[in-house]
């Protein structure tokens, strides 16, 4: 450990009198607390840095020095269980960034549980039961992975404030002053979290609470829509058999008549192409096969949308351009079209799109109409029975997936940038889910490769409003133009695709933070994350040029906690994109501020 550190640790430990010291005890400045193997510390084994202090029985009898205790800046544990240290929790305790587990019962702390203990956004088990602490307790909402809560047998006084008591295993305020109604927790605990509190009313207490209090906000509704979600969703997945039933039957009998028919002279069809997903080599012509029977109606379908500056633009044009594979997705293959000098195109075919062509043709419109300046625009569309095309202005900066995991020039990619990318991102994305919101149509794929950057490095969200809407869920949605908080499914499902577009943001954060690949759809990242995280190592997710660059921790935990809302396994638990939008222009406010300081 520094110097300084092990300084700090005397201190602390002269100003808790131990009685029990003997010659292997350590805590000396001729020794080093990790080297040395001071009582109860425990290090990180890389980074040779105090991570644990746990002095349970000891008979600790002075103060605890917040100040000197949180110089160990990796501590993650601190456990003085049944000694008796007095005086209160200083609020230099929320220094302590990185404490997970602060177990402080049996004790004699008294005055308030400092305010700013909320502060601590890694906290995960807060026991100080059995102590003398009065006064209220302090709304600890703001700290997302709490699970446990022990305040038993002090004298805190006031009400319950607002806790996430799905999310908590264990929570005990009993033998206390507190008074007013309790919470909705009825299956989550019972009676004895609450008893032996005079003043305290309602369940699972067996007092009820005067008719004037309101009662706590009861979550039946919640828990029938689920029931119905699921029936519903049951409804669904059938319907979806039978309909994929119709669908293959329907091929079966019409595909391989349309396949045979002849392909434009010069026009290489996709099927002959052996090229893997990435191939860089040039095509003398585009790949696009129309037939010949449409060939004639070419130019007439191609709709070069009102606002694209490629005014002029023909079918024939992208047929007679050079055009290269640039890659194979999800939705379809992507080419990079040089139409003429200084007007490279990209063109994206759609494959297998279950959308009529009038339903693709309004999707077009409307997309037309909501412009963002960090959401990429559609040049124009071309839809026949076989091909549906989209053009995009090619971006020559490449993606933020390329930058972030393919750059090999060493472009810098640093701290204020990559802040800079979420916020801009986040602010189109709500800009976006507001303006579309009715119409049910989400990204439906929001992911690194489809974040392109701009000339000036700005980035661009592409590919939005391919997603494929239903067209009874787009009725039911207009109907309700309100929000999605209701029992019907279709909505449900539109909701839903909202909160995956959450998700992918999440994991977009979690790139940006970390450095790392997604792969398998974000499951390997994200599982990697959540591992890290709960084995209390935080700062070790994060990207080493950021540690190196010298990038603000704390800033980086704020925004790995938006990250891990965005992601939570439960869309429901997830935040809306305004809530996640307001968190990160917040993040992004603070390094402003900090760097106009440092100027
Ligand atoms: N307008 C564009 N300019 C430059 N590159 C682009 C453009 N649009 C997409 N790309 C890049 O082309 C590649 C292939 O894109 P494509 O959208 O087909 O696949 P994807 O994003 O990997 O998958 P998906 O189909 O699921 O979106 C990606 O690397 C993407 O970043």
């Amino acid at each position: 450990e520094e110097e300084e550190v092990k300084l700090a640790l005397v201190q602390l430990i002269g100003e808790l009198s131990p009685m029990k010291i003997g010659p292997s005890f350590g805590w000396n400045m001729s020794s080093d607390p990790c080297t040395d193997k001071w009582h109860g510390v425990s290090c990180d084994s890389k980074l040779q840095s105090v991570r644990k202090i746990v002095l349970d029985r000891f008979n600790l009898t002075g103060v605890l020095n917040a100040t000197s205790l949180c110089k160990a800046k990796s501590l993650s544990v601190l456990s003085l269980n049944d000694n008796n240290v007095g005086g209160e929790i200083q609020q230099e305790i929320s220094n302590c960034r990185y404490l997970t587990h602060l177990y402080l019962s049996g004790n004699r702390f008294s005055g308030n549980l400092p305010a700013n203990i909320s502060q601590l956004s890694n906290l995960k088990r807060l026991d100080i039961s059995n102590n003398d602490f009065s006064n209220q307790i302090p709304d600890m909402s703001r700290i997302s992975g709490l699970l446990s809560f022990l305040a038993q047998n002090n004298h805190l006084s006031g009400e319950i404030p607002k806790f996430d008591f799905s999310n908590l295993q264990e929570f005990n305020v009993s033998n206390n002053n507190l008074s007013g109604p309790i919470p909705h927790v009825v299956g989550h605990f019972n009676e004895s979290s609450f008893s032996g509190n005079l003043e305290l009313c309602g369940q699972p207490l067996s007092n009820p609470c005067p008719m004037l209090t309101p009662p706590p906000p009861k979550k039946e509704s919640k828990r029938s829509s689920k029931k119905e979600f699921l029936i519903y969703s049951g409804f669904f997945v059938a319907g979806l058999i039978v309909a994929v039933i119709i669908a293959v039957k329907f091929l079966k009998k019409n595909l391989p008549k349309g396949e045979k028919t002849n392909v434009k002279k010069g026009v290489v069809d996709s099927r002959t192409d052996k090229s893997s997903g990435t191939s860089s080599e040039f095509k003398n012509r585009s790949e696009y096969s129309i037939t010949s029977g449409e060939s004639g109606k070419g130019s007439s379908s191609l709709v070069v949308l009102a606002s694209a500056v490629m005014n002029g633009l023909k079918f024939e044009d992208l047929l007679q351009s050079p055009a290269e594979l640039v890659g194979r997705g999800k939705n379809g293959s992507l080419y990079k079209v040089i139409v003429d000098e200084g007007v490279t195109l990209a063109v994206k075919r759609i494959k297998d799109w279950g959308m009529t062509r009038v339903d693709f043709e309004k999707r077009m419109e409307r997309m037309d109409q909501v412009k963002h300046p960090n959401v990429m625009p559609i040049v124009a569309y071309y839809c026949s029975k076989q091909e549906k095309l989209l053009v995009y202005e090619f971006q020559h900066n490449g993606s933020l997936f390329q930058l972030l995991h393919e750059s090999q020039n060493g472009q810098l990619f640093d701290w204020g940038s990559r802040i800079n990318v979420a916020a801009s991102i986040a602010q189109a994305l709500a800009f976006m889910h507001e303006e579309l919101r009715d119409d049910g149509i989400a990204h439906g794929n929001l992911k690194s490769s489809n974040i392109l950057l701009n000339k000036d490095m700005d980035p661009y969200i592409s590919e939005y409003g391919l997603m494929v809407v239903e067209s009874h869920q787009n009725q039911s949605i207009l109907s309700q133009s309100d929000s999605f908080k209701n029992n019907n499914p279709s909505k449900t499902r539109a909701y839903s695709t909202f909160k995956v577009d959450i998700y992918g943001f999440g994991v977009i954060l979690l790139e940006l933070l970390t450095g790392k690949l997604v792969q398998n759809s974000g499951i390997d990242l994200t599982r990697w994350v959540h591992s890290v995280v709960k084995e209390e190592w935080t700062a070790e997710v994060f990207d080493k040029t950021l540690i190196s660059e010298g990038a603000n921790e704390e800033r980086m935990v704020n925004l790995l906690q938006v990250a891990l809302k965005c992601i939570n396994p439960s869309p429901d638990a997830r935040p809306n994109i305004n809530q996640v939008a307001i968190m990160i222009i917040s993040i992004k406010e603070e390094e402003d501020k900090s760097l106009c300081s440092e100027t």
